[in-house]
């Protein structure tokens, strides 16, 4: 079963549009989520969680529509977004009895045990904690209903690479089979590290999606220069971007590409060089 399925989705702003875009999460996996400032991941997460009005298309979460079965969903979601928090001068103490009442499921002691492992004191309100400890304290408030479904815009931003080890750890081990977690993040190293898939997003288009371990084994960025390209000629690729020196390809056969032109430079394809193709890059 998929926890999210996103149909259609389009929503419309004067000098933007999200682009009829479709993808699935699949029950059981972590998908991470990228672009580049802009492209639009948080409108898409955004319009997920029905708070776009005029957003079109189809988005259902377990099979419930986002719209007709909102309060429904809600309650099977843990959501972390960039740019709403809570009041500032709550104490983590004052959050949990706002969210106590919001939540059946509120597991109070297991907010309190993930704030004490990461030294964060009840009595201290938001506006004292640092930056870092407040993107935790949102994290907590995010898990501590005991999710189905984590939906995170940027959770990782503004902590330190430890503490980002550690949040990672506790999403890796939020993951079971009907459980899953739709992640975006700058932090392109993190998605390495847990996602079970990834979706490029590019001018509010999708324009990739890919199986991380699929992506790690067989893409790659292939140098040609200006010799090779006349002795071989066009290649099959995904984006293409000439530089002064070579002309890189984003390919998904990497290892059989090396079997077949072993003279030629072929780098594994990270996710940060991928984005900076599509960026830059002209698609086939
Ligand atoms: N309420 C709004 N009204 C008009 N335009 C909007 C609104 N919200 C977002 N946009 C526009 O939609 C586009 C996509 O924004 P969005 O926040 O989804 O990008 P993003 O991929 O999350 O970027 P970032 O990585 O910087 O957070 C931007 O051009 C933004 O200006």
């Amino acid at each position: 079963m998929n926890a999210i399925e996103v149909k259609n989705l389009e929503v419309v702003y004067p000098e933007f549009t999200l682009d009829k875009i479709e993808f699935n999460v699949p029950s059981g996996s972590i998908v991470g989520f990228v672009g580049e400032n802009g492209a639009g991941k948080t409108t898409t997460i955004k319009a997920i969680l029905n708070l776009i009005s005029h957003a079109k298309g189809s988005v259902s979460i377990y099979g419930l529509d986002n719209q007709e079965q909102e309060l429904a969903i809600k309650k099977q979601i843990g959501v972390v977004l960039d740019d709403a928090f809570f009041y500032e001068d709550f104490t983590t103490k004052e959050i949990a009895t706002v969210l106590v009442k919001m939540y059946h499921n509120w597991d109070q002691p297991y907010f309190n045990e993930l704030l004490k492992a990461h030294g964060i004191t009840e009595s201290k309100v938001l506006k004292e904690l640092s930056k870092g400890m407040k993107a935790k304290v949102k994290i907590f408030a995010a898990l501590a209903h005991h999710p189905r479904l984590l939906i995170l815009d940027e959770p990782t931003t503004g902590l330190d690479p430890v503490s980002r080890d550690e949040i990672l750890d506790i999403f890796y081990d939020f993951i079971e089979e009907d459980k899953a977690i739709l992640f975006s993040s700058h932090i392109t190293s993190d998605i390495e590290k847990i996602a079970d898939s990834v979706i490029f997003i590019d001018r509010g288009k999708i324009v990739l999606t890919t199986d991380q371990a699929e992506f790690q084994e067989d893409f790659g960025i292939a140098k040609l220069t200006a010799s090779q390209l006349a002795d071989i000629g066009e290649i099959d690729y995904l984006y293409r971007l000439k530089t002064a020196i070579s002309t890189q390809y984003l390919i998904s056969n990497r290892r059989m590409f090396l079997k077949e032109y072993p003279d030629i430079v072929v780098e594994k394809a990270t996710i940060e060089a991928t984005l900076l193709m599509i960026k830059k890059g002209e698609v086939r």
